[in-house]
């Protein structure tokens, strides 16, 4: 629990969330050694992001988080009007994540899952479980964005009609099935086999590398990329994990191909903030959380 809500002064709901949202974002980005990433050590296979770039951007981001909560909160329940609204107020959190950045890309996918994820617990505070909380998250991004331009481009538009994956929008729309049946339990088995906090998220990582169409992987480094991805991580988990030595001897194997591919799994990253958010989450809420 953070020093701020060990004392008795009422916390918002909306509050708790944005603080848990940005704690998650840190924390993966401190998560240190990650493949291709940038970390405590350095920069990855990035040239325009570094660790102070990636805190000053998930601080930017808390009213973004706080703001979709509360959104949420005053619907009450799914529907078109809060995917409107989300999709305004996500838009905007990208402008304030790029003019604190200076432009750089920083954490666009993690606003999209992470900003579905707050708005998902603050429908129901009662069902605060990783699957109810995804479920919701999942039917307000089945709702189509009614202000989304139709001929709005991306780095993952571009990629999904290339290589006929879904990417960020189709993971959210089942429910964040790499979270749910891939990070979550590995964390589980991981802490449970004391392998440390530390390398039990990095293990959770590459549960989640092991299988996902990362289309920031795909983007800079094709399908060449994504396979070296997802095998070597499953190589260094069937290794016996970060904690053994000859799994990290291949996450060291699997850091220097990514280098040398310039692959980056951004997307896998945000996913793990979204494990690291739904994991705290549902160990309840702090006995200060108001009623509104
Ligand atoms: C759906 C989003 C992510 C755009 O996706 P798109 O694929 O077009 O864009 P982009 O190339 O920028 O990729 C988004 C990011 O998602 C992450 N990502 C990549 N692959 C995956 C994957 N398979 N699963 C999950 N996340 C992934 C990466 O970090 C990547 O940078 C979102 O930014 C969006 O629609 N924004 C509009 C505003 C909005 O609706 N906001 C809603 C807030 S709840
Ligand atoms: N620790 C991290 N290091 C790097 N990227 C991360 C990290 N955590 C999350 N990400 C995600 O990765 C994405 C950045 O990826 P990338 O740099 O490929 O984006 P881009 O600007 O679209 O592409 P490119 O840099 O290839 O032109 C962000 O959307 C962000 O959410």
């Amino acid at each position: 629990m953070n020093a701020a809500h060990s004392k008795r002064a009422p916390l918002a709901l909306s509050d708790y969330l944005a603080d848990l949202a940005v704690e998650a974002l840190i924390d993966e980005a401190d998560l240190s050694p990650k493949p291709g990433l940038v970390d405590r050590r350095g920069s990855g296979a990035h040239s325009d992001l570094h660790l102070g770039l990636m805190h000053a951007s998930a601080m930017s981001l808390w009213p973004c988080f706080k703001a979709m909560a509360e959104a949420a909160l005053a619907e009450g329940c799914v529907s078109q009007s809060l995917r409107d609204t989300l999709g305004r107020i996500g838009r905007e959190g990208e402008q304030e994540m790029l003019r604190v950045t200076g432009g750089v890309n920083t954490h666009r996918g993690a606003i999209w899952a992470l900003g579905l994820l707050c708005a998902g617990a603050a429908l129901d505070r009662r069902e605060l479980g990783a699957a109810p909380v995804a479920t919701r998250a999942a039917q307000i991004a089945l709702l189509t964005d009614s202000a989304l331009p139709a001929s709005a481009v991306s780095h993952g538009t571009e990629v999904c009609r290339r290589y006929g994956v879904r990417g960020a929008r189709e993971q959210a729309q089942l429910a964040f099935p790499a979270v749910l049946q891939h990070a979550l339990p590995q964390l589980s088995r991981s802490r449970a086999a004391s392998t440390g906090e530390q390398n039990a998220r990095l293990d959770a990582l590459l549960a989640i590398m092991s299988q996902l169409a990362d289309t920031c992987v795909l983007y800079r480094a094709g399908l060449q990329g994504l396979r070296c991805m997802q095998a070597g991580a499953r190589a260094v988990l069937d290794a016996g994990g970060v904690a053994s030595l000859a799994g990290r001897r291949r996450l060291r194997g699997l850091e220097h191909d990514m280098l040398r591919l310039r692959a980056s799994p951004g997307g896998a990253a945000d996913l793990l903030a979204a494990a690291l958010f739904l994991d705290r989450l549902q160990h309840g809420l702090p006995a200060q959380i108001g009623s509104h």
